[in-house]
């Protein structure tokens, strides 16, 4: 065992991991940046919303890493924070006792069960539930919703099942979450996921609402709003739908309309950020000088928000289709902006940009930039 700091939490943590189940105790030092936009998200929120008690339930917790940051570095304005923490695992919850002693907190109860008994036994309870499980958060979302409060409680969740989201594992993910996937733009495996969890919301008359959404590295991660009420659920499904990927381009087709041959879904077609909420968690990690790359995603998250498109253009793919040399992105975005467009980077594609300029404008400009570069202009 060693001891680590990760954001202002001291952490006791095996030595030697292989970051799989096969490890005693789970922690992976690489979720660091997961964990630290997350207590920026939920500081956001309590900054935007008034509580008198806060409770938090973290039924997944390995080392204790997450739901002990939350009971230490969250600061509740206008009350208290408390923080539910469990683990199947006896190692792990022993461990995560410790590192409760190492903190010297008093807002923290710690139990060693099995996440959905957790969850379960705790009807309209939390204000946060985070499942943070190995693989997909599936089989713990039914019982997520029932545990959270109906109005203004927070569901999130991390899903590292990418590669089924993303569309490698096509009866799987049909299997898991209902619906068909579309490989290549990482973004349509939030927008599934969300799906997913609205349907599993609404058969209990709650809407989900994403206020927060990322993919990064391994993993997809969501922070969604419970919203009470049939209207709400009701308002909540209208925004399920069916894409059809072609070069590129994603046409969007409303689930109202119906299935039709050559679209994929069911997805989330809305907003999956709440501008506010994305810029209020920018400030809270920057304040408190959370991990360099967690605060490099949650800024280019606020860039790419202000854009309404679904997914991203990624212009390797689109030269590579158009048999053109890829220019430079800093030239390309600047010459975009120049023609009037708003452009912006994705987090979570080196090569992406979202735009509100239509495909036929980024062609142009990839052609004029590459003329200029055969005539010896540029
Ligand atoms: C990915 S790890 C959690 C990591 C932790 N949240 C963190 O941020 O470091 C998943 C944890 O879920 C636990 N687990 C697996 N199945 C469970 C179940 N049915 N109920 C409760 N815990 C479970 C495992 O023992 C493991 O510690």
């Amino acid at each position: 065992m060693k001891i680590i700091t990760e954001g202002n939490t001291k952490l006791k943590v095996p030595k030697d991991r292989t970051l799989s189940k096969k490890d005693k105790i789970f922690y992976n030092p690489i979720m660091e940046i997961n964990r630290d936009i997350s207590v920026s998200v939920i500081q956001s929120f309590l900054n935007h919303y008034k509580r008198d008690e806060f409770i938090i339930c973290d039924p997944l917790c390995g080392s204790g890493a997450r739901g002990l940051r939350y009971a230490k570095e969250l600061k509740n304005p206008s009350g208290t924070v408390k923080v539910i923490i469990g683990d199947i695992n006896p190692n792990a919850v022993k461990l995560a006792k410790e590192n409760l002693k190492v903190n010297e907190l008093d807002n923290v109860e710690i139990i060693h069960k099995d996440a959905n008994v957790l969850l379960s036994e705790n009807f309209r309870t939390f204000n946060v539930v985070d499942l943070d499980p190995f693989g997909s958060p599936n089989p713990y979302i039914d019982s997520a919703i029932r545990s959270c409060i109906t109005k203004n409680g927070i569901l999130c969740m991390t899903a590292t099942d990418t590669a089924v989201l993303c569309g490698a594992y096509k009866k799987a993910c049909i299997r898991n979450y209902d619906a068909i996937p579309i490989k290549g733009d990482k973004e349509l495996a939030i927008r599934l996921l969300i799906g997913y969890a609205i349907r599993v919301a609404s058969k209990y008359d709650i809407g989900l609402r994403p206020i927060f959404s990322h993919i990064t590295d391994h993993y997809a991660r969501t922070f969604l709003i419970t919203e009470r009420g049939a209207n709400r659920a009701d308002n909540a499904i209208k925004k399920l739908g069916y894409i059809k990927a072609v070069n590129e381009e994603k046409i969007v087709k409303n689930r109202d309309e119906g299935f039709e041959k050559g679209f994929r879904g069911l997805f989330y077609l809305d907003k999956i950020n709440d501008l506010d909420i994305v810029n209020g968690t920018l400030k809270v990690a920057e304040d408190r000088n959370y991990s360099e790359r967690s605060r490099k995603i949650i800024k280019t998250i606020s860039e790419e928000c202000q854009i309404n498109q679904i997914g991203c253009y990624d212009i390797h793919k689109i030269c590579s289709i158009i048999k053109e040399l890829v220019p430079p992105m800093n030239e390309l975005i600047t010459k975009l902006k120049e023609l009037g467009f708003k452009v912006s980077r994705v987090h979570y594609n080196p090569n992406g940009i979202k735009t509100d300029g239509k495909i036929v404008d980024i062609v142009e400009c990839i052609c004029k930039y590459n003329n200029k570069i055969n005539n010896n202009i540029i």
